[in-house]
């Protein structure tokens, strides 16, 4: 018994078409993601997109692809330097507070990201790549000393966003007097008095924003990769302009397989951003409801669709993350007292398949462009089964496939890590053991037919939240949610 793992599927925001998975070389999936530019708190619109991204990331490991994630830093920006300079303080000084707020919540949230790439850090390879791009034809040097990329050399302009008119492509209208026409963008801007700036072939200044993710990304990555993510603003202008400039440098298409963007997390319907002043710092969330339960409700969505945040919801999935979790328990223990059976009747083997068909309602779903919200159904749904079909009537087989599900599913959700693993704090462990030695001398007493004090502590327990369940001469226990 079993099932073919369905062919993964991905929504490319270039061409909006669900395409096969195909690394450019089997079994590698080399993936960069759009970071935070640090100037102010993680909010929960940043959190929604790490946790997407992190969740396709583990879903590609658990079928096997080998993956590296880069999300890089952006340690240098206008809104640093605003920043700095409302508060009176160094920009560098900005900039460590908030990378260390956002390197907390990674920790926290289980996103475990392979290289985190900082702007500053490769300043000479950015120059490089101007360099470059300058040598080709496509950039040009300006009075200032600004250098600007030049969209009318990349025919291919405006395919990502879709944008097919070059008037919705003006940008950076600021420089509109220096530039050659009004969808131009800057590569490296000239310094400002008083800003942090560089050494370079043209004056000193500082990259564009654009450049950075082109130079780290290919630097780490090579010079074509499979996926590229980020929330879905960033597709207009900075994907389009990305890739614009990395195609234009390296001769190659595509410069990224697959394009993945996320939907925003919104407040009554609004982007949470930190400019409408509704945003709600990880930290905060993460003392109330914790990662868990962040967790679930962030990928309770799939990531292409928006998610608004209200705290009825969170509350439901707080609900919901117990009931999953006390179930995983009870099927790990219910394997542990059942004995293995290799005869089954017609009726197990359709409880079985019952168990396999959820299981694979869990790939089809993850399968299908990342979809977890629907994997979570799945799982609910084999959560509601256990609770009521496996656990009065317990078989092994059976328990055995829901448990390799459940662990499946907690490799992308990562709500249970310590249930699954068996290492839970030794607090619990202590707990656990007690009501264990509880339970075995009330299974004495009632071999002693001392049913009104074995009546008793079932009752005692109940109260305390402790279900237990007999068939015929074992127990088993579970919390109740
Ligand atoms: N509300 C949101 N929902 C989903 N993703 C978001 C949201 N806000 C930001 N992101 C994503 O988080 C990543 C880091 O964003 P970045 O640091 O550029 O945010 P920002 O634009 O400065 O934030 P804000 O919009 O609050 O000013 C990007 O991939 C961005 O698309
Ligand atoms: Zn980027």
């Amino acid at each position: 018994m079993g099932f073919e793992l369905p062919r993964i599927k991905v929504l490319n925001t270039l061409g909006r078409r669900l395409e096969d998975f195909e690394p450019f070389k089997p079994g590698l999936v080399r993936m960069y993601v759009c970071g935070p530019t640090v100037y102010d708190y993680t909010h929960l619109g940043h959190a929604r997109t790490y946790v997407a991204f992190d969740a396709i990331k583990r879903y590609l490991r658990l079928r096997g692809y080998n993956v590296i994630h880069v999300q890089n830093i952006t340690d240098i920006d206008d809104k640093i330097i605003n920043r700095a300079r409302e508060e009176g303080v160094d920009w560098r000084e900005i900039v460590e507070r908030y990378t260390r707020d956002y390197m907390e919540m990674l920790e926290k949230l289980k996103i475990n990201v392979d290289l985190h790439p900082r702007v500053t850090h490769h300043i000479k390879e950015i120059i490089e790549f101007i360099q470059v791009l300058i040598e080709k034809g496509h950039a040009y040097v300006s009075p200032s000393g600004s250098v600007y990329f030049d969209v009318t050399t990349y025919p291919e302009y405006g395919e990502l966003s879709g944008h097919k008119s070059p008037e919705a492509w003006r940008q950076e209208e600021e420089h509109l007097r220096e530039k050659k026409h009004p969808f131009d963008f800057a590569l490296w801007k000239a310094c400002k008095p008083g800003e942090p700036c560089w050494d370079s072939p043209w004056g000193k200044g500082r990259p564009g924003w654009h450049i950075e993710c082109s130079v780290m990304s290919s630097k780490y990555l090579g010079d074509q990769f499979e996926i590229h993510g980020g929330g879905q603003d960033l597709i207009f202008p900075h994907h389009e302009n990305e890739r614009a400039q990395s195609e234009a440098r390296f001769g190659k298409r595509p410069w990224v397989k697959y394009w993945l963007h996320t939907g925003y997390l919104t407040v009554r319907g609004e982007k949470m951003s930190k400019s409408l002043g509704n945003i709600i710092p990880v930290k905060e969330a993460l003392s109330k409801w914790g990662p868990e339960t962040l967790r679930l409700w962030l990928l309770s969505a799939h990531y292409r669709t928006p998610l608004d945040f209200n705290e009825e919801s969170l509350e439901q999935y707080k609900r919901q993350l117990k009931r999953i979790r006390s179930t995983i328990e009870l099927t790990g223990r219910l394997l542990r007292e059942t004995e293995p059976s290799y005869h089954l009747d017609d009726k197990e083997v359709a409880l079985v398949q019952r168990v396999l068909g959820y299981w694979h309602e869990f790939h089809k779903a993850m399968s299908n462009d990342f979809n977890t919200a629907k994997a979570l159904a799945a799982i609910n749904k084999l959560v509601s089964f256990v609770n009521s079909e496996l656990s009065s009537k317990p078989i092994y087989t059976a328990l055995t496939l829901a448990y390799r599900a459940f662990r499946e599913f907690n490799e992308v959700f990562a709500i249970a890590d310590d249930i699954i693993t068996g290492v839970a704090p030794a607090e619990v462990q202590l707990v656990d053991r007690l009501v264990d030695l509880i339970v075995e001398v009330r299974a004495k007493l009632r071999k002693r037919k001392d049913y009104e004090l074995a009546d008793w502590i079932r009752a005692e327990l109940g109260q305390l939240g402790i279900r237990l369940l007999d068939y015929g001469e074992k127990t088993v226990w579970r919390k109740e949610s």
